[in-house]
């Protein structure tokens, strides 16, 4: 069904109760973010599978969530990263195990689909489901059963299906990585996020929301405040990296410039720019800190601001630091946590630890 179907629909009722629900989850006053929320509350109530597209760090896990929340449906909200997980741990995580299905599984386990039981399954890049798998799936959502691995009995499923994609999967279709039949299947609905950059007005409300959220999670932070030239600055940048970036360039600020007037030349230079702040007209009187290689702040430069600034909560700092990396890092590698953590120098699950530790869930399944 197209989105003009849609709109006919959102356009013959009036917004649900649900519409509350969705606005807690998706921030934005935009006309397409307005639009993408009538959409979620019209297609929300119904079974039918939805397709959620847009740019990576554009928000379609968020309208995932959206989507499950405003359906009243009473099972959990259970997500797959397909893209996150190697191929051959795919099957056993959607399906489940039987204990001695294969090597090393010493006990039964219950598969994603399973646990979403009454609920949704929000399969996150599933263009880059194994062929194989997409098959499996195909099955799975023509006769409403699963079988575990190991296992020859069929077991009832019921859940609801959103799945998300950064890839053109007609494109994926031609070039025979994606089933078309799948594609049918799963393809309902489409919802399509915008990209940041076309709802530039909405960067104050998101900006707000996230500084209330950081407060929330960590009381103690001192909070930088962005003036009018500061958020013209932002409105004025493209955001390839969507939201997500904008979500990098606070934690920035939190860390580069606690408490403080942010400025348009901040944004330029030091957020988006990733340059140490000059703080000499803010009274500070602090040397310009060295360029590292690689352009990252040279932790010498911060060490003086530290001296010049009194007491700093270490743990806290260091704690902001390794999350603006780890962020950082999944960005450039668009979500695939081995490479982010190469690219880190760490071990894949030094990285997934520090990730669950500070409740960075992009490329781990939920
Ligand atoms: N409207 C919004 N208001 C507040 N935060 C948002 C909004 N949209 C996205 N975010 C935040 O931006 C980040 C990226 O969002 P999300 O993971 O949903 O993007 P995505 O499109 O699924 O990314 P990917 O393509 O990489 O899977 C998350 O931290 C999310 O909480």
């Amino acid at each position: 069904m197209t989105s003009e179907w849609i709109n006919r629909q959102v356009a013959a009722r009036a917004l649900p109760v649900s519409a509350d629900a969705i606005d807690r989850i998706i921030t934005g006053e935009s006309a397409p973010i307005r639009q993408l929320k009538r959409m979620i509350a019209a297609v929300a109530v119904s079974d039918a599978s939805v397709v959620v597209t847009g740019p990576t760090g554009s928000g379609k896990e968020l309208v995932a969530e959206a989507l499950h929340r405003a359906s009243g449906r009473s099972g959990p909200l259970v997500a797959v990263n397909c893209a996150a997980i190697p191929a051959e741990l795919l099957e056993s995580e959607l399906f489940g195990h039987e204990k001695g299905a294969f090597t090393g599984a010493d006990r039964a386990r219950t598969g994603r689909i399973e646990q979403a039981a009454g609920g949704t399954l929000f399969l996150d890049e599933i263009g880059d489901m194994p062929l194989a798998l997409q098959a499996k799936l195909l099955r799975v959502l023509e006769s409403r059963r699963i079988q575990r691995l190991g296992s020859n009995s069929d077991i009832p499923v019921n859940f609801r299906l959103v799945t998300a994609t950064h890839r053109d999967l007609s494109q994926s279709i031609e070039q025979g990585q994606f089933r078309a039949d799948l594609f049918y299947r799963i393809n309902v609905f489409t919802l399509t996020v915008p990209s940041l950059a076309e709802r530039t007005c909405d960067i104050p409300l998101i900006l707000a929301r996230m500084i209330s959220d950081q407060m929330c999670q960590n009381p103690a932070a001192d909070s930088p405040h962005f003036d009018v030239s500061a958020i013209r600055a932002l409105c004025a940048y493209p955001w390839p990296g969507n939201v997500r970036e904008l979500k990098n360039v606070l934690h920035r600020a939190f860390v580069m410039l606690p408490g403080r007037m942010v400025t348009a030349r901040h944004v330029r230079d030091n957020l988006l720019g990733m340059a140490m702040p000059d703080l000499s007209d803010q009274g500070c009187d602090l040397p310009e800190p060295a360029p590292l290689s690689g352009d990252m702040p040279d932790p010498a430069g911060i060490q003086t601001a530290f001296g010049k600034l009194g007491d700093i909560d270490m743990r806290g700092y260091i704690r902001d630091i390794e999350v603006a990396m780890i962020e950082a890092a999944l960005d450039k590698r668009v979500g695939n946590v081995a490479q982010a953590a190469d690219m880190l120098r760490l071990r894949r699950t030094t990285l997934i630890e520090k990730m669950k530790k500070y409740g960075i869930r992009r490329g781990l399944d939920a």
